[in-house]
């Protein structure tokens, strides 16, 4: 864990979430220096995603901060977080459907174009130097993630596991410093799930990523992830590399089951 003396990237205090009489997730805390890959794991309904909400804006904490880069964000609107640097994609998968593989891509630039309204509305040079530039850049992405000959298919078209990479490509597209993951290998079979584990390890080191991962499958959390927070009814029950995560008493309890050791390390 590298921490000697470096500020934190995102610093989360003390947050909570209160749907009604519901508390969705309560003093939680996570601390995530710059390039590192970090798990968020637990049962169903243990959290998670609401977690992601609060970071992205889509749900406004009712305790606690959000610091990222030293600076509060928490209140702020998805697109002004996404401007900071923090994107994500969904558990379920969100692309637009009716829309090309290479557009989908296109939308995550957009999320950041400086491009003046006047100058998309009167096309002037700028729009399509920019625009020529956001084509460029989106090709080059769909390239590394092996889908650029597919870039005007639809995206409904495309298979389960593409559409989960293109997800990613969206995300990135919108050059962030931390990419948070929804269940990248939900609905994956095993092949595409290692392929998807070179892919983040080669995403990380390429674009300088710092990332931070919801998912169920074991195998990739424990064989990527350097830390691991283990969410459950909302409250962090632990904390800690997979090694201690996979031995951890009331993880086992409450998620892993007592088969951890031999099925899913
Ligand atoms: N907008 C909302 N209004 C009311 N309750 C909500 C809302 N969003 C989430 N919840 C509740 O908060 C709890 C945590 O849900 P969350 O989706 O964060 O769990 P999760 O850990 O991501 O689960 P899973 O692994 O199944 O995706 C659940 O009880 C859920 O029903």
């Amino acid at each position: 864990m590298k921490t000697s003396g470096l500020k934190p990237l995102l610093q989360v205090n003390q947050l909570g979430i209160q749907f009604g009489g519901l508390k969705a997730v309560s003093e939680f805390n996570l601390q995530i220096n710059k390039g590192e890959l970090i798990g968020l794991i637990g049962p169903n309904g243990a959290g998670k995603t609401t977690v992601f909400n609060m970071l992205t804006g889509v749900y406004e904490p009712t305790e606690g901060d959000i610091l990222f880069e030293g600076k509060k964000i928490h209140g702020l609107p998805p697109y002004k977080i996404t401007r900071r640097g923090i994107s994500r994609t969904f558990q379920n998968i969100r692309l637009f459907a009716e829309l090309s593989v290479l557009d989908n891509v296109r939308i995550g630039y957009h999320t950041i174009a400086k491009n003046s309204l006047l100058s998309s509305i009167f096309r002037l040079p700028a729009h399509f130097s920019n625009e020529k530039e956001m084509r460029d850049k989106a090709i080059e992405f769909l390239k590394i993630f092996n889908l650029e000959h597919l870039k005007d298919e639809t995206a409904k078209n495309l298979p389960y596991g593409m559409q989960r990479r293109l997800e990613i490509a969206r995300a990135l597209a919108a050059g962030p410093k931390l990419l948070l993951l929804d269940e990248p290998a939900a609905g994956m079979n095993p092949k595409e799930t290692a392929e998807l584990m070179d892919l983040i390890a080669f995403i990380r080191e390429e674009f300088d990523l710092t990332i931070l991962l919801i998912e169920h499958d074991m195998k990739l959390v424990m064989g990527i992830c350097e830390r691991i927070s283990v969410l459950d009814h909302g409250l962090l029950i632990a904390e800690g590399s997979p090694e201690e995560i996979r031995n951890h008493p009331k993880v086992i309890e409450a998620y892993l089951g007592e088969e951890v050791g031999e099925n899913h390390a």
